[in-house]
């Protein structure tokens, strides 16, 4: 891991409360481009929580949120993903009517208002389809082009949802348990699409996870939350051998 190369996203003495109950405590941490980072803790440790601040569905009582040195702390949901802050399977993102490829190109055209204009009409829609196709093959989905994202399966609505964060070009893109409730022919799937955006060196992923050999296969860095603090953080090895990750966590874990 190159750590000179400068963070994609920051969190500063971030903090919320509920209440009298400090959920997250303070956290801070510098996430890098071409870097997976693994959210851990036991239950209630605060991982959704941390998520939902960085991605904007929770507001932070203190501290802040950077991506690229700009404080986004206070930004709703749509500015940051229009900042390139993609958070998959929403849901709220996809146009259950719409076909898949044309859920995919209008993503496209929201990242490209300018090209479209540019380009005459003829072209432009070459462009958007062509490019929609490629984010569509690459997830998999090429034979289910022309189906409405309503009557996908689980499997192939979560990867219609991670094709759209690839055509919005999220620098930033962030998985909350990404193989949950998912058969075991589709879960490979997944974590190999989740594999192919990590090989990009200009994204940040940001996964909350539970299970062992995902977290094994895919992290580069874990974050280990307890009672809202980070206790341990960095290479999964060595992070998973030390004490306190051991006290805090692993007696609770094996799922
Ligand atoms: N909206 C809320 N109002 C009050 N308390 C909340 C709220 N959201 C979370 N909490 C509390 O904050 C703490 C952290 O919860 P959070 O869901 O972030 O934990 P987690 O690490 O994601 O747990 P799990 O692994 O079970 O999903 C818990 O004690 C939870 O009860």
């Amino acid at each position: 891991m190159d750590h000179t190369t400068a963070p994609a996203l920051q969190t500063r003495n971030l903090t919320v409360r509920f209440g009298g109950h400090v959920a997250v405590d303070s956290v801070s941490y510098d996430f890098r481009p071409g870097c997976l980072v693994a959210i851990v803790g036991p239950n209630g440790a605060g991982k959704t929580t941390y998520f939902n601040l960085i991605s904007g569905q929770l507001r932070a009582s203190s501290g802040t949120v950077i991506h690229q040195g700009d404080d986004i702390t206070r930004l709703s949901v749509p500015e940051r993903t229009r900042r390139g802050i993609g958070r998959a399977f929403q849901l709220t993102n996809l146009f259950p009517r719409l076909s898949v490829l044309e859920n995919v190109r209008l993503a496209i055209q929201a990242r490209h208002p300018g090209a479209m204009d540019i380009f005459r009409l003829a072209d432009a829609d070459k462009f958007a389809i062509d490019t929609a196709m490629s984010y569509i093959e690459r997830c998999g989905l090429a034979g289910r082009r022309n189906e409405p994202a309503a009557n996908l399966s689980h499997g192939d609505q979560r990867k219609l949802e991670v094709a759209l964060l690839l055509a919005l070009e999220s620098s930033i893109v962030m998985f909350d348990e990404p193989t949950a409730g998912m058969s075991a022919d589709e879960a490979p799937i997944i974590l190999e699409l989740i594999q192919s955006i990590k090989s990009d060196a200009s994204k940040a992923i940001i996964l909350v996870e539970h299970k062992m050999d995902v977290i094994r296969s895919l992290a580069d860095e874990i974050m280990v939350l307890h009672n809202g603090q980070l206790v341990a953080a960095g290479v999964p090895a060595e992070v998973m051998r030390s004490d306190v990750v051991r006290d805090a966590y692993l007696g609770t874990m094996g799922h």
